[in-house]
């Protein structure tokens, strides 16, 4: 299996190279050239396995350049104890036809642990593979979950060292304090004075620096990414959708064959996009709903055909969705217009140019037949955790709650999985305001108060998290993004 670019701009390269450069270094996204199929035979044949041996087999399809010992090896290092449950994501029904798909079980509380506890073996083993000397330096802008998510995969990691970009003010107290307390000897944790949407710009401009990269190369140094512009990002979240899937026809719900939907909360396309390569790999699914918050630069470009960067940009309470540059749409786009990269390159210029692009009406009607999408306002996602927690007990985050609420929109066929990204303490402001109207300022007099109330248990990622010494405290203009990097290789 080969990896191309979305732009035409670049070399075929295998896994291995694709997952070590991270992202195209003329622009660009490396996406697979063609797409494994699994027929429903095939499907039956791994439908008892548990989640590690789905992963070695959805692995195996991709990493053409690896070999079973090397994936066997990096799925058996990638999902054991780090896990708080032998489902690894369980799914857990909360009404008729509507079920969590819980992701938050790893060691920082939301769905990036799913890929971000096998990137770190991942690129080891490309480094191996391609036969580079040269310290990696992973370069990661964050709305929340990713950061942290990445910081606990690389810490401590040789020959990796790894800088996290977020929007000072623009992630959950929680989210903060779990990355200003990371340890780690080549961890690093840089405040932006911005939004997440200018830290992914700094990130990739610092990618698309030609001059920065010989530089470094002196140095001895490579960048990488780890956020989902990486492929190795993309491939482990392709796994629980399968698990997810399983699961129903294991418990009798569904018939192998009977195709379900899939709702979820999206920022940065990653996940629906990883859903979307299921599919395409032979899972039975009706429709994908793509469920946006306030910032609905998504759900717009959905239902209209135009994506339109130039608007206000809101600060929710699902920041981790608070994006409106949303990088993998560009994967998508790809693989829809069966692989036009011509096209892909004039859009994304013309976004570059002017904020906004506008799709033909052919490339509109594809993405239509497969995807729906639809937003929630801040109220909207207050009622639907108020709602659901009273009429089933389950407690639901601010945005696994958006996943939620889009649901009602439609009235779909079949059954309805929606990706519970994250865990309700991670957000428990919000969320204990939900539940009972009350604001409380203090976010960990909050965690108590909604543990008391709700009896659900506290994250291990979030208890003790306010007794931790904070060591990373910087914070800088979005402008001197560059300068951290210059100033962190030595
Ligand atoms: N929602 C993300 C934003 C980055 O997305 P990624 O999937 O590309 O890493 C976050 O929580 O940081």
């Amino acid at each position: 299996m080969k990896y191309i670019s979305t732009r035409g701009n670049y070399k075929k390269v295998n896994s291995a190279e694709a997952i070590k450069l991270g992202m195209v270094p003329e622009g660009g996204l490396f996406v697979p050239e063609s797409i494994p199929k699994l027929n429903l035979e095939d499907l039956k044949n791994i439908s008892k396995e548990n989640y590690q041996e789905i992963a070695k087999k959805i692995l195996s399809l991709f990493l053409t350049d690896f070999d079973s010992k090397e994936i066997s090896e990096i799925v058996n290092n990638s999902y054991g104890e780090n896990f708080d449950t032998k489902d690894v994501t369980p799914l857990v029904k909360i009404k008729d036809n509507l079920y969590i798909l819980e992701l938050w079980h790893g060691p920082t509380a939301a769905f990036k642990d799913m890929a971000l506890q096998m990137l770190p073996h991942l690129m080891l083993k490309s480094k191996e593979k391609v036969g580079t000397d040269k310290t990696t330096l992973i370069l990661v802008a964050t709305s929340g979950d990713t950061g942290k998510a990445a910081l606990e995969g690389f810490k401590d990691i040789d020959g990796i060292e790894i800088i996290v970009f977020f929007p000072e003010e623009g992630v959950s107290k929680v989210q903060e304090l779990q990355m200003r307390t990371t340890t780690g000897i080549n961890t690093k944790v840089i405040g932006i004075n911005g939004n997440f949407d200018d830290c992914q710009t700094g990130v990739k401009n610092i990618f698309s620096d030609k001059i920065l990269a010989t530089e470094l190369a002196k140095k001895g140094y490579e960048l990488s990414s780890a956020n989902s512009i990486n492929w190795g990002r993309l491939l482990p979240q392709i796994i629980y959708y399968f698990k997810a899937y399983f699961e129903l026809v294991n418990n009798d719900k569904i018939k192998i064959g009977e195709k379900v939907n899939f709702s979820v909360p999206t920022g940065n396309f990653g996940n629906i996009l990883a859903g979307y390569y299921a599919k395409e790999i032979g899972l039975p699914v009706n429709k994908f709903i793509c469920a946006s918050n306030k910032n609905k630069v998504l759900s717009d470009f959905i239902n209209t055909g135009e994506y339109n960067k130039n608007r206000d940009f809101y600060k929710t309470m699902s920041p981790s969705m608070d994006i409106l540059i949303s990088s993998n749409l560009e994967r998508f786009l790809f693989e829809i217009t069966g692989h036009n990269s011509e096209k892909i390159d004039n859009w994304y210029k013309e976004l570059n140019k002017t904020g906004k692009f506008n799709v033909d009406d052919e490339t509109k009607n594809k993405i239509n037949k497969i995807m729906v999408a639809g937003f929630a306002s801040e109220d909207e996602t207050e009622e639907t955790i108020s709602k659901i927690y009273s009429e089933t007990n389950y407690l639901l985050d601010t945005h696994t709650a958006v996943g939620v609420k889009v649901v009602n929109n439609y009235n779909l066929d079949g059954k309805t999985i929606v990706d519970s990204t994250a865990n309700p303490y991670k957000f428990t402001g919000n969320v204990l305001k939900a539940l009972t109207g009350e604001s409380e300022k203090d976010e960990f007099v909050a965690i108590d108060k909604l543990n008391e109330k709700t009896k659900v248990e506290i994250h291990r990622a979030v208890k003790g998290l306010d007794k931790k010494e904070i060591l990373h405290n910087e914070t800088i203009r979005k402008d001197e993004m560059k300068d951290v990097v210059v100033k962190s290789v030595k």
